[in-house]
């Protein structure tokens, strides 16, 4: 039994609808919060988010609302804004926010221009939250669906941990405890960035044995990244690093992915933009992970190229010969 019975969902796309399912199935009374009207709407009255999550029936014990204030009385809060969205959502729900409510960031990215984690922001807006990190590889309509799940659930303590997961967890939605909230960040984050690399390499036709080298060069820049930042190596390793690499560089399922696939068929960014309503992370993360990188002294060279293709500053043509003309060098380094 969980010492949160009531959950507050910040976030009503895919993933929030998603994550609020899975709790209100772990027997949980889940209040969703919603920007758009018509969403809300759409959940109370035909108990289906038919803008984000269309097909999916959602469970009576969830009520939606447009107004965050609903979200007060709740004994824990999902953050699922996306990453460019989360800091003015965050600066909404602080006046209503209890003191030590504890608070779920389940969005992967990195705030342009500041460079925040979600962490920070978070500390910023609602320095009274208790800030915890969920992440892994979980596409929402296959948690929404039931099929089975494991992600990475990351607090400071584990006690704190421990009733999160009892609160959202259930054996279809399996998460993992980790300590290690920098690495869980690090690692959603940058995996998007990736999934635009793969996503390029599969539309160039460049053949599987680039696209594993992708992901194998992009897992260590993602793990210099996390350890340069204070996270520890075997997090990466887990779920929230290889594991949702893995998936998002291998599914056009993935809105990362499918993004690249069309700029290595040669579409341009605003035009495969501007007919999605769904968020593409790693667009905006990109920019952020290479300044990241900077800071931290550390090279990633793939990161690079993609936040340099995205800036519209190279081609993707350009940025592949870039890469490949780069000096040999020692794998481990
Ligand atoms: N969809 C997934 O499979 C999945 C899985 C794991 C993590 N995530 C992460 O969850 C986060 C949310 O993604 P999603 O898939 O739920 O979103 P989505 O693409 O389904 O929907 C877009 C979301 O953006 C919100 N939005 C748009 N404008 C906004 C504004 N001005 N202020 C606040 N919100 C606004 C919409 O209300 C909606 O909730 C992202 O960081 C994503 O990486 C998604
Ligand atoms: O569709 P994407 O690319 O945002 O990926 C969704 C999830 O993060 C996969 O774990």
């Amino acid at each position: 039994m969980s010492g949160y019975q009531s959950i507050g969902v910040i976030g009503g796309g895919a993933w929030g609808t998603a994550l609020a399912e899975t709790a209100a199935k772990a027997g949980r009374d889940v209040i969703l919060w919603c920007v758009e009207p018509e969403v809300a709407k759409s959940i109370n009255s035909d108990r289906e988010n038919s803008v984000f999550l269309p097909g999916v029936r959602l469970s009576e014990s969830i009520r939606a609302t447009n107004q965050i204030a609903d979200l007060a009385d709740c004994d824990a809060i999902l953050a699922v804004a996306p990453a460019q969205h989360m800091r003015p959502v965050l600066k909404a729900f602080a006046p209503h926010c209890r003191e030590a409510t504890p608070v779920l960031l389940c969005s992967k990215g990195i705030e342009r221009g500041t460079l925040k984690l979600m962490t920070d922001v978070l500390d910023e807006e609602i320095p009274s939250a208790i800030p915890a990190v969920l992440s892994g590889p979980s596409f929402a309509i296959d948690v929404a669906k039931g099929l089975p799940t494991a992600v990475t659930l990351a607090t400071r303590h584990k006690s704190l941990g421990t009733a999160l997961m009892n609160a959202i967890g259930t054996p279809r939605f399996r998460p993992y405890w980790s300590g290690d909230l920098i690495g869980a960040e690090i690692g959603g984050s940058v995996k998007n960035v990736l999934a635009i690399a793969c996503g390029i390499s599969e539309g160039k036709g460049l053949g599987k044995s680039a696209h594993a080298a992708l992901i194998a060069r992009g897992f260590a820049e993602m793990t210099r990244l996390a350890v340069a930042m204070g996270a520890e190596r075997e997090t990466l390793s887990g779920l929230c690093g290889l594991g949702d690499l893995v998936l998002t560089c291998s599914s056009t399922q993935s809105r990362n992915m499918s993004c690249g696939v069309a700029l290595g068929e040669g579409r341009a960014l605003a035009d495969i933009m501007g007919e999605r309503k769904a968020v593409t992370e790693g667009v905006a993360t990109a920019p952020a992970v290479v300044e990241l990188s900077h800071r931290a002294g550390v090279r990633m060279p793939i990161c690079e190229a993609i936040a340099a293709i995205l800036s519209g500053d190279v081609s993707v043509d350009d940025a592949m010969e870039m890469l490949l003309n780069r000096p040999f060098t020692v794998e481990g380094e």
